[in-house]
């Protein structure tokens, strides 16, 4: 039955599954929670990524394996650092686990350090390491070189909320001594809690960390060192948003990824379109034109909604099936004459689009370039899983080198 739509969302469409007119109101979800939302809601059946059931996992994910070193090799590492309550198992539950803001009230400190592995797919591949809030860099059993050595990104998590002073002067020694291991690790500094803060306040404060920050370091002559600032809170997509921007620092195919997406946007009429890791929500690439928050909220809304709806109604017979498959696509008409088309690319990657009305009209020909983006994507991920492939061969040979002739392995230095 064709109803007439309401002014706000007119119509979302499931093509490939079924049709929904008239959807009056779109549920906000909790922030990254998946269907049914509220709550630790984990990941709907058949799609993998981060372990969120695993009982051994929820508790502390790992606790540090400091025998086995190519385990580490492939995956690139992010460490997240600061002072105790900073945010840090908060924000990494939030975001990779589907906690709701809420429950993180209810987290204990974490005492030891947590290695956690998140594969939710072929781009987004790395470690988490969450540390307990006081480190001791003096302490002989914390092999610091061993952690910074194989670590692509450090983020160290400040609370804006509390009196930051200490926490500078913590960040000034984790980033020296991180440095003077590893010059390549990307520096990422969460001014973190800023929900509490006004608009006003929040730029003084980032001003503020920024100066001092960079003041220190430029006083132990380390102005070398870049530092990136982002204002983050678990209470709305600002650290979706955030992680986004640190992940795909560590993705080595974002370029190729980018220009793919802009020749798809140039020759399909669209305005600005991501590449959506569905699991956590981080956009793993975008196009070149800048990106706005209000735009990725809606992106991360959308995707909510599709396997929200797609759980409820898109499981076949007694729950079989995915929520999220090839054949997930959906249309969203805003009321501003703006289109959101979302399109499966790999068992993990959506791509989400802001399209105009008049250039939505052209569906076949965007529908087209998608299919040539799509087979592009599959053919990147494709060289890269050949060379994870050829170094995982080298890595194991390296171990049989390593071993003696009767079997026994030395200890690799
Ligand atoms: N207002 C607000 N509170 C937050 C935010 N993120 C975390 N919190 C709260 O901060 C408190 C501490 O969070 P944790 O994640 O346990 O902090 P932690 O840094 O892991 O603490 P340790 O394990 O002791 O090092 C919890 O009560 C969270 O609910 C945020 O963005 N805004």
């Amino acid at each position: 039955m064709e109803t007439a739509p309401p002014p706000s969302i007119l119509r979302v469409l499931f093509p490939g599954r079924f049709r929904i007119h008239g959807v009056s109101s779109v549920r906000r979800s909790g922030v990254g929670a998946w269907a049914p939302r509220g709550g630790m809601g984990g990941h709907p059946p058949g799609l993998g990524g981060t372990p969120a059931q695993d009982p051994e996992l929820e508790t502390c994910a790992q606790v540090l394996d400091f025998s086995d070193p190519f385990s580490t090799e492939v995956k690139p590492r992010i460490l997240l650092m600061g002072l105790r309550r900073s945010g840090k198992s908060s924000i990494q539950k939030v975001v990779f686990h589907k906690m709701s803001p809420n429950e993180t009230l209810f987290l204990e400190s974490t005492n030891k350090i947590c290695r956690e592995d998140v594969s939710n797919s072929s781009f987004v591949n790395f470690q988490i390491w969450d540390f307990p809030g006081q480190i001791d860099f003096f302490d002989p059993t914390f092999d610091y070189e061993m952690i910074f050595r194989g670590t692509g990104a450090l983020i160290f998590v400040i609370d804006s909320q509390d009196d930051y002073m200490e926490a500078l002067a913590r960040l000034h020694l984790t980033v020296t001594r991180a440095y003077k291991v590893n010059t390549d690790i990307n520096f990422e500094v969460f001014i973190h809690k800023v929900d509490g803060l006004s608009d006003d306040h929040k730029i003084e404060t980032q001003r503020d960390i920024h100066q001092r920050a960079n003041d220190d370091l430029a006083d132990a002559g380390l102005e070398k060192i870049h530092l990136s600032f982002y204002l983050t809170s678990i209470y709305d997509h600002s650290i979706f948003e955030a992680f986004s921007k640190v992940v795909q620092k560590l993705i080595p195919q974002l370029p190729t990824l980018e220009n793919l997406l802009n020749i798809f946007i140039s020759n399909s009429g669209i305005e600005k379109a991501f590449l959506f890791d569905v699991v956590s929500k981080i956009y793993i690439a975008t196009d070149s034109t800048p990106v706005d928050m209000q735009t990725y909220e809606l992106c991360c809304d959308m995707i909510d909604v599709v396997i929200d709806i797609s759980c409820i109604y898109g499981l076949k017979e007694h729950g079989a099936g995915t929520p999220y498959d090839k054949e997930s696509t959906a249309i969203i008409k805003l009321n501003n004459t703006t289109v959101l088309y979302l399109k499966e690319v790999t068992k993990f990657l959506a791509l989400v689009c802001f399209v105009r009305e008049e250039s939505f009209e052209r569906k076949g020909l965007i529908d087209y370039n998608f299919h040539c983006f799509r087979k592009a994507i599959h053919e990147v991920f494709e060289v890269r899983m050949k060379v994870v492939k050829s170094r995982k061969v080298q890595s194991r040979l390296q171990k049989k080198k390593a071993a003696t002739p009767n079997g026994t392995p030395r200890v690799l230095l």
